[in-house]
């Protein structure tokens, strides 16, 4: 569990705080995505969790414990923290790079051995232990941030738009995979980004930053379909409502209307849905697992 508590931050000699009197509570095992537009302080508020910035006011409670009254560098050896350039140690082999918080830590070479390829195999790179991070693409260098995150198994992850340099095909199916393992192993998280699709599929909950302050802080649904001013509803773009389809499987509108042409899979959303119908020019296509999506459905979906 992650709890702000009126978080400020007011740099000395600016003229306001950069982040204003911030509360929310991020629970045990979810994810919250922090969005906003460039400037309004979201990675201050990630960087006050693990006192890489100290708070100017406020309380920043980690599963239960005061972060602010321990050290900051035991303190941040429980907390994985993803950023963008991932900054790996361009000299040391990936598996020295992972290895860094568990050599803090003072863990026996085995033990550390065995996290490391236990790690590499989880974000899907066995075999890279010996590899240098000049010789990985963008995508594989940001698995090894992660599995880095996650050697000393925190119980708490900071995330700074840590998709950033992935290009946009690989980029999706990096998301879900991190995701996907991140709830598997049930680690609390606080990810910034500033693209609303993403912060919709990587949070369980959607924290809106204007200005330092706090707008809104719902489940990406609740948001998508209530956005609590016109700053927020612009911000999430006047195509929230297909956004907001993305959020849901087609096969949770499956009926038995006919369908024909190829299925979706199972993964598929009714935004991918609503899209093949508009390729295909029909009212309905088939799942892979039986049954079909009508035109209905999906507008049925979006109302509601
Ligand atoms: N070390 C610093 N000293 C003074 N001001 C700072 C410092 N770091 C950030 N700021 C200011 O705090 C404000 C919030 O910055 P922050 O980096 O948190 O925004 P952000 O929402 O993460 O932006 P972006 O999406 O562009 O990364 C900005 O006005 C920035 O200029």
């Amino acid at each position: 569990m992650i709890r702000l508590e009126g978080l400020t931050k007011h740099w000395p000699g600016a003229a306001k705080a950069s982040v204003a009197d911030i509360s929310l509570e991020v629970p045990e095992g979810t994810s919250c995505a922090l969005i906003g537009p460039s400037g309004c302080g979201k990675t201050t508020t990630l960087r006050m969790v693990n006192r890489l910035v100290e708070p100017s006011a406020g309380r920043v409670w980690i599963g239960g414990e005061d972060a602010l009254r321990q050290d900051p560098i035991q303190l941040r050896r429980r907390i994985g923290y993803v950023i963008q350039e991932v900054g790996l140690f361009p000299h040391r082999s990936v598996a020295e790079n992972v290895a860094t918080v568990p050599v803090l830590l003072g863990w026996d070479a085995a033990r550390i051995k065995a996290r490391v390829a236990e790690v590499l195999e989880l974000v899907g790179l066995p075999g890279f232990a010996d590899r240098r991070p000049y010789q990985l693409s963008g995508g594989e260098r940001q698995r090894v941030g992660v599995a880095r995150a996650l050697a000393g198994d925190p119980p708490v992850l900071l995330m700074d738009e840590p998709f950033g340099a992935v290009d946009p095909l690989r980029r999706r199916q990096l998301q879900d995979e991190v995701l996907k393992l991140l709830r598997e192993l049930g680690k609390t998280v606080l990810v910034v980004t500033h693209d609303v699709s993403e912060a919709m599929r990587l949070g369980d909950a959607v924290a809106i930053l204007r200005e330092g302050a706090l707008l809104q802080h719902a489940s990406p649904a609740e948001l998508l379909a209530h956005p609590a001013t016109g700053f927020v509803a612009d911000f999430l773009g006047t195509d929230r409502a297909l956004t907001r389809l993305g959020l849901f499987l087609a096969a949770s509108m499956r009926g038995e209307a006919a369908a024909t042409g190829a299925a979706l899979p199972p993964e598929a959303t009714l935004r991918d849905a609503l899209s093949e119908m508009l390729a295909r020019g029909t009212r309905a296509v088939p799942l892979a697992e039986g049954g079909s999506v009508i035109l209905e459905a999906v507008l049925e979906k979006a109302a509601t």
